[in-house]
């Protein structure tokens, strides 16, 4: 098996990248050369040269996938995974676990579709511009309180080395809404920018997407703002994006979560009592994305409770389209900030972020589940 590169991340995850790979890999393949990456940015060094591309197989987590993918855009590579890291968020959602499931098995799904020769699968890539910047990610790009968990548990990171961190920074960011305007354009195989009704099951025109004037423009505050790109979730519990995968998209979209407060029947004003009363209702909905992605389903009652029903109101504005533009307001600091795939970039003054899929063509793709 010709130009097969095994790229081992030692520090990913759990440390035992490089033992699963030598015990449960290694011997399934003929001929690979293998390479332990010893700093961030070796990953990328290594492939930069070989010709022709070669098919990589990738013992890490979605970090490492994030840094080939943002250093050798748009060059053709194929990716055989193996989930070595903290969250696997495109693994799991390639193939998401079931119960009874033999450990090692579960994480050869890749590698067993390589070796049947399944056709590899093509990966859509976000590009958010900010500032002249582009940063590309095939899981996720966010702002509000997605990427304010990230940024602030970084701060964290010290202290408090483990998991731990992020609950911190959830609990210290809960109380914040995010004042900005975003504006969602629709795919260029669309007319329109879609929206999810929960009591038909299925994705329909946005009733402001019009021929005229297909964007949409959401104004704020906000307490969530997250789309993603290939994946339905962003740890193997956590199905903040179901729909992406039970509503297969069509190429070239994003699928994007907002959540908005001033939605709710029983919030009337942005006060400080209405935020800390609003926190329960963000952990109900955030919850329901462990429940197997049922905060889809979420409505309001004429009171402001949440119930499951899919009958009123949505919670949550659930939308599919080509991309997004954000315009923090001036005076709100943490709305300036943008996550892409985990790491965290910050609006100027005055400036706004602009997103969009597959601006490029590019050939990446993965091995996964195709039938
Ligand atoms: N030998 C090394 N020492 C330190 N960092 C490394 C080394 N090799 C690779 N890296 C860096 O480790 C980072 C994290 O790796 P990766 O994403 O694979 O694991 P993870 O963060 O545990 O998983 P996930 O992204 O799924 O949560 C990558 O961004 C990569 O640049």
């Amino acid at each position: 098996m010709a130009n097969l590169v095994a790229i081992i991340n030692p520090v990913s995850g759990a440390a035992d990248a490089p033992s699963f790979f030598a015990a449960h890999v290694r011997p399934l393949l003929a001929d690979v050369t293998v390479v332990h990456t010893t700093d961030a940015g070796h990953a990328p060094r290594v492939l930069r040269d070989i010709q022709p591309p070669p098919t990589v197989v990738l013992c890490s987590g979605d970090g490492t996938l994030h840094e080939i993918i943002t250093a050798l855009a748009p060059a053709a590579l194929s990716f055989v995974l193996v989930p070595c890291g903290t969250a696997n968020a495109l693994y799991a959602s390639l193939f998401p676990p079931a119960p009874g499931q033999d450990d090692v098995e579960y994480k050869l799904q890749s590698v067993r579709a390589f070796l049947r020769g399944a056709p590899p699968i093509h990966l859509s890539l976000a590009a958010t511009t900010i500032a002249g910047q582009v940063a590309l990610s095939s899981v996720v790009a966010s702002t509000s309180l997605h990427a304010s968990i990230l940024h602030h548990s970084e701060a964290l990171r010290k202290t408090h080395p483990g998991i731990e961190r992020f609950k911190i920074a959830a609990e210290q960011n809960s109380t914040k809404w995010y004042r900005a305007r975003a504006k969602l354009l629709p795919a260029p195989s669309s007319a329109n920018v879609q929206i999810y009704d929960p009591q038909s099951n299925a994705f329909v025109p946005h009733p402001g997407s019009t021929n005229d004037d297909p964007t949409v423009t959401l104004d704020g505050p906000f307490v969530y703002f997250l789309s993603t790109v290939n994946v339905d979730r962003l740890e193997p519990q956590f199905r903040i994006s179901p729909l992406a995968r039970r509503i297969p998209p069509p190429p070239s979209t994003c699928d994007i979560v907002v959540l908005r407060p001033l939605r709710d029947p029983a919030v009337k004003e942005d006060t400080p009592e209405a935020r800390s009363a609003y926190v329960a209702k963000i952990w109900k909905v955030l919850g329901g994305a462990y429940q197997d992605g049922a905060h889809v389903r979420f409505t309001y009652n004429t009171d402001g409770k949440i119930v499951d029903d899919a009958k009123g109101l949505p919670v949550i504005e659930y939308f599919r389209c080509g991309g997004w533009e954000w315009y923090p307001h001036d005076q709100d600091e943490d709305a300036h900030l943008v996550c892409a795939d985990g790491t965290i970039f910050e609006i100027p003054k005055n400036d706004h972020a602009v997103c969009s899929i597959d601006p490029v063509p590019h050939a990446f793709s993965v091995y996964g589940n195709n039938n």
